[in-house]
């Protein structure tokens, strides 16, 4: 049995039913300190909505939710969100387009978007220290607006990084990156993951080719359900895979990384 502080997140028998619908059902999910997620399924299957629930901004119907050792509906939830790290396409759009990197990544610490605020020196130093850990020491001072869309994943992380969070969680932090972007940033995951020091990483992912060696487990949802969970070695493969997307393939993997090729027609009807 894990001791108690190693257990980084804890969610038994989640239900999430919104007028009628089943969003998610009979969710049983431990974290461990030391692990790296990844999160697959189809579109719709309920992976947000999973996320939604573990950040607090998506109530359970039933069931129960602990997130470093707080739970649902005991404790101050905007509290806890600040030792949570998030990127997702939501944070992204929310993000001023005239704000210094440096800033960006300063308003972490506040959980703050659109920091108007005066950053101390020694808060203004830490971003730059994290500016040098996520590589991007010569964005400090580049607007949000003018930053590529891999550059701004980068700051993203490392705002969430500034609120020093134990968890950190990326909802398809590649999407819109092109090959070459997205390669780059999945290295410096890679790197970031391997650190000591690093946060548990959760990582949402249509791709199975964006799942680095660092991490070490899977979750596969479909409609609402777990379909696979574990050591990503006993989760990964061809039949899994192919009952989570409704559609033959094939899965191959060198050097630690996977590869997907859809070897047949879906079976569903859409
Ligand atoms: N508040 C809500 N009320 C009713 N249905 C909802 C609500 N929120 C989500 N859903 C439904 O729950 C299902 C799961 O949605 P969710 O966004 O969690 O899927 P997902 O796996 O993240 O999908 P994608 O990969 O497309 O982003 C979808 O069918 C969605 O329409």
């Amino acid at each position: 049995m894990p001791s108690k502080s190693s257990i980084i997140l804890e969610v038994s028998n989640l239900r999430i039913q919104r007028d009628g619908t089943v969003i998610l059902n009979e969710v049983f999910w431990r974290v461990e300190r030391g692990q790296h997620w990844t999160i697959l399924g189809a579109n719709g299957s309920g992976k947000t909505s999973l996320l939604s629930t573990l950040t607090g901004y998506l109530m359970p119907t039933a069931g129960e939710v602990a997130v470093l050792g707080q739970r649902y509906g005991e404790s101050d939830w905007r509290e806890l969100r600040k030792q949570i790290g998030l990127v997702s396409s939501s944070i992204r759009q929310l993000m001023a387009d005239s704000e210094p990197a440096l800033d960006t990544v300063v308003s972490g610490k506040y959980a703050m978007i659109d920091f108007w605020g005066t950053p101390s020196k020694a808060d203004r130093a830490r971003a730059m220290r994290i500016l040098n850990q996520i590589e991007c020491a010569y964005l400090a001072d580049r607007p949000w607006l003018y930053l590529s869309q891999g550059e701004r994943q980068r700051i993203l992380i490392g705002r969430a990084l500034m609120g020093n969070p134990r968890l950190l969680i990326l909802d398809e932090p590649c999407a819109g990156l092109d090959p070459a972007a997205r390669e780059h940033f999945l290295q410096f995951l890679q790197r970031l993951g391997r650190n000591k020091k690093a946060p548990t990483l959760v990582l949402v992912t249509h791709h199975v080719e964006e799942i680095m060696p660092v991490f070490s487990h899977a979750l596969v949802i479909k409609e609402g359900h777990i379909l696979a969970e574990g050591l990503k070695e006993s989760v990964l493969n061809a039949e899994i895979l192919t009952n989570a997307f409704n559609t033959p393939v094939k899965l191959t993997r060198a050097a630690g990384r996977y590869h997907l090729t859809v070897t047949g027609k879906s079976q569903s009807v859409i």
